[in-house]
């Protein structure tokens, strides 16, 4: 499939995939802010731009609809993201975001949203370059708006408002395969709930499996195994910064938490983030930290479920407990919540429990890029430690 729109962008060209010639790092160098457009590009002209304030109710309750009527659906159109409004305003507004990159499209007549684009800065390592990048999330073009090229130009706006802020690198995900991978990740999904599983068609009961065998093989204790195990609170912050930095150094590319990061982004909020570790009963230490955040999905067309509720596994950190244990516990708090399957990417050392915890594999692929940033060649995902939303 021609990528017209890629080909013409700073990111890895498939022509480029094993040039090693090609040096690591920016692709293009930062040009002075007086060389930035300073006006908008131009849409259809029925349109026009919007700058989303996710502080307004009113303003987060539109981005919530329209992504809830328009955003991803799974390879099947089974299921559709139903990103709450708590969670959006959570990962919309980290320390230091910029409105201007919430960027909408508004039909000039009816004023309705009809398009919607996020950018939110993070700091993000690669190798040991540290560099301050926009992570770019939430595209989303309503079904009626599709082929009508809106995305190309939606990607051209909000570059162009993170280029006015002196950052010239980002970070994505998508789907689908475009001008270059830095990696391509493998999802899994723990089931947790396997007759609501069974009944919506997110999986399918196992050939010569009952139901109820089904159900035994999933069942999970009703409380952690491991001792010292507990919510993590503000006090926690300083400690779990300390073993996230550690863990995450050995990663090529990951993210490079502050403690402020780290009090936004782990500490947890109800329907939203739940962070968990391990205090040692003896030495009081902080030993081991996992996460995961809150992503309902709307189940389309059932007639008993509307709501799909998923966790998905977000930063964890074994060092004294095993991998397996502390995962392990993961889901039995999952499953205590009524969280209906643990969803994870085969990223970082997740590998390590997914077959043994009875993960199954999904159907697709995430793919992970950087914009403006080459790589000398494609990571594997276990060398990748960073999570999007
Ligand atoms: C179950 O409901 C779904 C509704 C829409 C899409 C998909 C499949 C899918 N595309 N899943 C993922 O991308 C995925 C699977 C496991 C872990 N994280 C994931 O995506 C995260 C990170 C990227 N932004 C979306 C959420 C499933």
């Amino acid at each position: 499939k021609t990528h017209k729109f890629w080909e013409t962008q700073p990111v890895g060209q498939f022509k480029d995939i094993g040039d090693t010639s090609l040096p690591e790092g920016p692709i293009e160098a930062a040009t002075p802010l007086s060389e930035v457009k300073q006006e908008p590009y131009n849409l259809p002209a029925a349109y026009e731009w919007t700058t989303c304030d996710m502080k307004s109710d009113y303003v987060c309750s539109e981005v919530y609809n329209l992504l809830k009527n328009n955003y991803v659906e799974d390879d099947e159109n089974m299921f559709r993201f139903n990103y709450s409004k708590e969670f959006l305003s959570w990962a919309l507004r980290p320390p230091g975001y910029y409105q201007s990159w919430h960027i909408g499209v508004r039909a000039k007549v009816s004023k309705k949203l009809v398009a919607f684009i996020s950018g939110v800065p993070a700091r993000i390592r690669a190798r040991d370059d540290v560099v301050k990048m926009a992570e770019i999330n939430f595209l989303c073009v309503h079904k009626k708006l599709r082929s009508k090229r809106l995305a190309p130009v939606m990607i051209k706006e909000v570059t162009r408002r993170v280029h006015l802020e002196n950052i010239w690198q980002a970070a994505y995900t998508a789907g689908v395969v475009l001008p270059t991978p830095v990696a391509t990740c493998q999802y899994w999904h723990r089931t947790l709930n396997p007759k609501k599983l069974i009944d919506v068609g997110f999986s399918r009961l196992g050939a010569r499996m009952t139901m109820s065998r089904t159900i035994k093989l999933y069942k999970l204790p009703d409380v952690p195994a491991t001792p010292g195990f507990r919510k993590m609170e503000p006090c926690d912050v300083p400690a779990v910064t300390r073993l996230l930095r550690n863990y995450l150094s050995q990663f090529i590319v990951a993210t490079d938490f502050d403690e402020n990061d780290v009090e936004h982004w782990l500490l947890p909020r109800e329907d939203v983030v739940d962070s968990y570790l391990v205090e040692s009963p003896e030495t009081h230490d902080l030993t081991d930290f996992c996460s995961f955040y809150t992503l309902p999905s709307t189940i389309l067309g059932n007639p008993n479920y509307s709501t799909l509720k998923a966790a998905y596994s977000y930063y964890n950190v074994a060092t004294k407990t095993t991998f397996l244990q502390l995962m392990n516990d993961a889901l039995i708090v999952a499953k205590q919540k009524g969280f209906d399957v643990f969803n994870a990417l085969d990223v970082m050392h997740n590998e390590s429990f997914l077959k043994e915890l009875k993960f199954g594999p999904g159907d697709g692929q995430l793919h992970y890029y950087l914009y403006n940033y080459r790589l000398r060649s494609a990571l594997k995902p276990s060398e990748l430690g960073l999570v999007l939303l």
